[in-house]
């Protein structure tokens, strides 16, 4: 079987920088929608990135906290094919906010020193009997900003019945991936610091240089 990691870049903001992750491969963009994040892009300036994309290339919305009508009124102007609720959001929330507009989800799980591996299991299943909209869990790490930190957590907690369904986050790169996706086998990998020259933009070379490395570990698990 040909294994196929596939990759969310997160975090864009210009169009160079969509054309540059769409050329390496990338099989998702991420759009940030919180304020206080630099990587922040509003809903309109997310609609006109959006019209640069390809058909078979995903555009999500990243949201930290949002409320059902912040989320209703971005995906009204952007066209959202997936959401990622990346703050302290409950299963309650985030089933209301994806069923307000039809969209599937990505739920951010933080991941800190007291995490067990038992808690991923019982995450997922909170989210899975939660929502027929749950699309998986995006494993990032535990920190004061919520995400986008360039921070690892230890893979080793991903219980392996997990792995195939999982989006892992937080920290990686070209020096790291290829041993992350043949050590968890994740269904993707997901990416913001580690492929930017500064925050909120990108660099395109590191962006084909992490794609490359990804497919590199694809070859070897094949
Ligand atoms: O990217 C941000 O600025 C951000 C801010 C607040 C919440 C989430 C954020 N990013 C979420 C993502 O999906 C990032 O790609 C993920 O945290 C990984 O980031 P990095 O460790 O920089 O690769």
């Amino acid at each position: 079987m040909n294994h196929r990691t596939r990759i969310k870049i997160c975090g864009l903001t210009r169009e160079q920088d969509l054309a540059a992750a769409v050329a390496a491969g990338a099989d998702a963009i991420g759009f940030v929608f919180y304020a206080k994040s630099p990587r922040y892009v509003t809903p309109l300036r997310a609609a006109e990135l959006i019209a640069t994309l390809p058909p078979f290339v995903s555009a999500v919305g990243l949201f930290v906290n949002a409320t059902e009508e912040e989320v209703a009124s971005t995906v009204a102007v952007a066209p959202l094919s997936l959401l990622q609720f990346h703050g302290d959001e409950t299963v309650v929330n985030c089933n209301a906010a994806a069923a307000r507009v039809n969209r599937p989800f990505l739920r951010a799980m933080r991941i800190g020193s007291a995490t067990v591996a038992a808690d991923l299991i019982e995450y997922d299943f909170d989210y899975r009997s939660g929502s027929r909209l749950f699309a998986g869990l995006l494993l990032d790490t535990l920190v004061d900003g919520y995400g986008g930190s360039g921070k690892v957590f230890d893979w080793s907690l991903i219980p392996e019945e997990l792995a195939p369904q999982v989006v892992l986050s937080g920290g990686l790169s070209v020096q790291n991936v290829t041993d992350a996706v043949v050590r968890v086998r994740p269904f993707a990998v997901d990416i913001s610091s580690g492929v930017e020259q500064e925050k909120g933009i990108k660099d395109p070379a590191k962006i084909h240089a992490f794609i490359e490395a990804v497919r590199r570990a694809d070859a070897v698990i094949d």
